[in-house]
């Protein structure tokens, strides 16, 4: 058997950063060997283990990317979309790869992403869990099976009352995989909101629907309405661990691959 991968988390005091902490610890194919917060994080605490609530790892929480990420082969990143460029653009300085959970990004951050890649696999998803990966691909079957004009698509999540953007990354990346199904572009035919006298719903429209409250880890439905009948694709995270799980995934099979953008059905082999 091969070394364990030496795996660095940034945001660690972060939901996510805390969870993926977990998950790296639960895993023996993974090592923790750095943690990075802002200085003066509310969350900072000087081991990651014990920030994550699991008991000390030895491993010290830095501020510091150069100490975080000095003995590094990948970094999980679920942060924030200026955060998530900077540590691009490291990770691909030093040819580590890079796990992307963070969302909300811009067309401008990705397009940063993508020349990042030429030097360092990425992996990016809106969401590492096997369960909304593997409804993606249903949902991409399901709408190349039902006519556009029949069967109207839309959209619905709800997460938690701390999430900052909209719709989610998973709604998205949802809403993309109806989009390639129909065989449509997603940016010139979703309806990410709707207010006032909008009019009737406009045909082939793939439409996103946001709801935010409580402690909700992420619910995702895509409803295909048609005339008389309508069919419900849904997901329920229950835990963030399906993430981190996911995003340790992700990380060890990055091993000997060449740079280049990656999603999770690269790494799960369902493309
Ligand atoms: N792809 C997936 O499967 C999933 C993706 N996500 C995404 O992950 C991201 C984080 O979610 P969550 O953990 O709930 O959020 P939190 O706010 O709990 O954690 C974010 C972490 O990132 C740090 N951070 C934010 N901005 C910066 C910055 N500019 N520089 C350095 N560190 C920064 C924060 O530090 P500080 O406390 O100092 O601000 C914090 O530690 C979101 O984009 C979310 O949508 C979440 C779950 C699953
Ligand atoms: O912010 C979250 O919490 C989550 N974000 C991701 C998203 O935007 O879809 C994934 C998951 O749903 C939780």
């Amino acid at each position: 058997m091969s070394e364990p991968l030496s795996i660095a988390v940034v945001g660690a005091g972060g939901r996510m950063g805390r969870a993926l902490i977990r998950a790296i610890a639960e895993d023996p194919k993974a090592r923790l060997v750095g943690a990075l917060e802002r200085e003066g994080a509310d969350e900072f605490m000087e081991d990651a283990g014990t920030m994550a609530g699991i008991g000390a790892l030895d491993v010290a929480v830095a501020t510091d990317p150069d100490v975080a990420f000095k003995d590094a082969e990948a970094i999980l990143d679920f942060t924030a979309p200026e955060a998530t460029r900077s540590f691009a653009d490291l990770a691909a300085e030093r040819g580590i790869a890079h796990i992307i959970g963070t969302t909300g990004m811009s067309t401008d951050d990705e397009a940063h992403i993508h020349v990042a890649a030429e030097k360092t696999p990425i992996v990016k998803s809106g969401n590492m869990s096997m369960g909304v990966i593997l409804l993606s691909v249903l949902v991409e079957k399901a709408a190349a099976a039902l006519e556009a004009s029949d069967w109207d698509i839309e959209v619905l999540e709800m997460h938690h009352r701390h999430k900052v953007d909209a719709p989610s990354g998973t709604a998205l990346l949802l809403g993309q995989a109806a989009a390639t199904g129909r065989g449509i572009d997603l940016e010139h035919n979703a309806v990410r909101m709707r207010d006032g006298h909008t009019g009737p719903r406009a045909a082939g429209a793939i439409g996103f629907a946001t709801l935010r409250g409580g402690s909700v880890v992420g619910e995702h439905s895509v409803i295909m309405a048609g005339a008389g009948e309508r069919v419900e694709l849904t997901h329920y995270a229950e835990d963030r661990a399906i993430f981190a799980r996911g995003a340790v995934k992700a990380a060890l099979w990055t091993r000997g691959k060449a740079p280049g953008l990656y999603s999770m059905r690269d790494v799960l082999g369902l493309t």
